[in-house]
């Protein structure tokens, strides 16, 4: 054993534990990390079987996801004279998470601007849409190119693609990704890094600096190599934990996100 830490034999993240006041037996458990389809049972699950609805959920992943980015840069570290983010958002759920990430992100004093290139015609990304506009946060017509990204924005926050994203990234996602990987500005994931293989990563893919897991971690995260891993989405019901043995580690006190 090393240090002061009674668990450091055990996965390193423990270490932390040992600061907190959790019964040792539950300090003991690695969370899991979901496979894409056990992902996707979840997600219908927390609908079907826990009452849940969609906007719920999403409202909860959001906010989670905007506090992480809150305390991983807090205004008073950004490097840009103004507080400015870019939230690229995806066609699906994941981008909906953007969408209120930017909205609590802009409560939080930060200035949001949106790129939403592909809209689903549905009243739930309507509306999410509607309040970001309500919030004058600004919406571009145009993926920027790196140059521009790294002199205007303090950070980028990837809400492309979540754990249903599968095969060949498809217009005009594939270009925006590119720019993507060209930039140096700090990227902030929603989930999963776009681009990345659920279950495998992407060797040559986006290298964000901060991942967002949501629920669980899902199996790529074991290669994010980034500074800051948050979990987020405390609306889990034991019962789901139990069945799909998530073994999540405790929020601290009132927390909505914890630092992995
Ligand atoms: N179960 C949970 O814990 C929750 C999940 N939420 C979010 O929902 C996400 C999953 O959302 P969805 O299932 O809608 O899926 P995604 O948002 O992951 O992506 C689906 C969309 O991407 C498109 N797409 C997939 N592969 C593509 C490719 N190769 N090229 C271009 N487009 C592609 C699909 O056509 C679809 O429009 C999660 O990752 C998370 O961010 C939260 O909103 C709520 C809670
Ligand atoms: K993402």
């Amino acid at each position: 054993q090393t240090g002061t830490c009674p668990l450091s034999t055990a996965a390193n993240n423990h270490k932390k534990d040992c600061f907190s006041n959790r019964p040792a037996s539950t300090m003991a458990q690695t969370i899991k990390y979901l496979g894409q389809e056990e992902a996707q049972h979840i997600d219908e699950e927390l609908f079907s079987e826990y009452g849940f609805s969609v906007d719920q959920l999403m409202e909860l992943a959001g906010l989670s996801c905007a506090t992480a980015i809150a305390r991983a840069y807090p205004l008073t570290s950004l490097v840009k004279a103004r507080p400015s983010l870019l939230v690229i958002c995806g066609p699906g759920n994941n981008g909906g998470d953007g969408l209120v990430c930017a909205r609590h992100l802009k409560l939080f004093g930060y200035e949001p601007t949106i790129l939403y290139p592909k809209r689903p015609n549905k009243p739930l990304f309507q509306g999410l849409t509607t309040q970001c506009q309500k919030m004058e946060i600004p919406f571009l017509t145009e993926m920027p190119e790196a140059e521009v990204i790294d002199e205007a924005y303090n950070l980028v926050i990837d809400a492309i693609f979540g754990f249903s994203f599968k095969g060949a990234v498809r217009e005009p996602f594939g270009s925006i990704l590119d720019v993507l990987k060209k930039t140096t500005a700090p990227i902030a994931s929603i989930d999963i890094p776009s681009g990345w293989d659920v279950e495998q990563g992407s060797a040559d893919g986006l290298q964000p600096d901060m991942l967002i897991s949501l629920t669980a971690p899902k199996k790529s995260a074991s290669l994010f190599r980034g500074r800051y891993h948050f979990l987020g989405g405390r609306f889990v019901p034991p019962g789901l934990e139990r069945k799909y043995q998530l073994n999540l580690p405790q929020y601290p006190g009132l927390d909505c996100v914890l630092q992995l």
